[in-house]
């Protein structure tokens, strides 16, 4: 749970801006091409020049490491980025595997609404069980890597996203766009971020995965009580998503953020 200030943070091309998220809020930025919403984006993750600071609650981001600060201050870019051959090995990171927490489970009013075709949870007793006896069977590198994600809460949140636990041995290379926009979603939930910084999080995905996705990114806010800044060039999404829970909505344009 984690509020975020920006305090006269100047991105590249942009006036310096005030703004605070506070914690399970959901902010839309909008403005046409190239106003400057990732850069106002990279520059709250420190990935590009940037004036000004940035708290995490009262925590000023010029006082925590970098990789620290990106791992609580998400930021899904608009082309995630693969270095590895398989999907699995993005996945390894600090955290995945502590099934204390669900990352997105569903625990409020909405539960019934966001359950998807195939989404089932099972108990991480049964899986670790399962999981157990195929080690004996499969003991090659897959096949570590899918027990690793049918013990942990990475498995419903893969199917959340509409993937089985296989895709995990899938090649990068295969990957579709859309397909590659959903795996970077559930990288970045899988990390557990403090605050959500989404460019363009749905703009190739079909109705249905611009759904799920949604839906995700919704009950990951409410569980995580998570601050969330979404970019979104889609009228449709912000007027869908944003006065349901009171979000705010703003444009970036000539340089400056403003009130949409
Ligand atoms: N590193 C950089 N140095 C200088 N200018 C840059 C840099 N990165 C991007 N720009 C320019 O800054 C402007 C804003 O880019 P940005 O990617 O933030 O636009 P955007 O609002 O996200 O646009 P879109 O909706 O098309 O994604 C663009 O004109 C872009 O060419």
């Amino acid at each position: 749970m984690a509020a975020l200030t920006l305090k006269r943070l100047q991105p590249l091309r942009l006036e310096p801006i005030d703004l605070q998220l506070a914690a399970g809020e959901l902010v839309f930025i909008s403005g046409p091409s190239g106003a400057g919403k990732s850069l106002l984006l990279r520059a709250i993750a420190d990935l590009d020049p940037n004036a000004g600071e940035v708290l995490l609650d009262q925590q000023p981001r010029s006082g925590l490491p970098a990789p620290e600060w990106r791992r609580r201050v998400g930021l899904l870019p608009a082309e995630s980025g693969w270095w590895a051959d398989r999907v699995g090995a993005h996945f390894m990171a600090p955290g995945v595997d502590d099934a204390s927490v669900p990352i997105a489970g569903e625990t409020g009013a909405h539960a019934r609404d966001s359950a998807q075709p195939g989404a089932s949870q099972p108990a991480a007793s049964v899986v670790a069980a399962e999981t157990a006896v195929a080690a004996v069977a499969e003991p090659t590198a897959a096949a570590a890597d899918r027990q690793r994600a049918q013990a942990s809460p990475l498995h419903p949140l893969l199917a959340q996203l509409g993937f089985e636990p296989d895709v995990l041995d899938w090649d990068v290379l295969r990957l579709s766009t859309g397909e590659r926009q959903r795996l970077a979603l559930a990288r970045l939930l899988a990390n557990r971020p403090e605050v959500l910084l989404l460019d363009e999080a749905t703009a190739n995905l079909d109705p249905a995965n611009r759904e799920r996705a949604e839906r995700l990114i919704d009950a990951y806010r409410r569980n995580h009580h998570a601050a969330v800044l979404w970019a979104s060039h889609d009228p449709d999404q912000r007027e869908r998503l944003a006065p349901a829970i009171g979000g705010r909505r703003f444009v970036v344009d000539a340089g400056r953020l403003q009130p949409e």
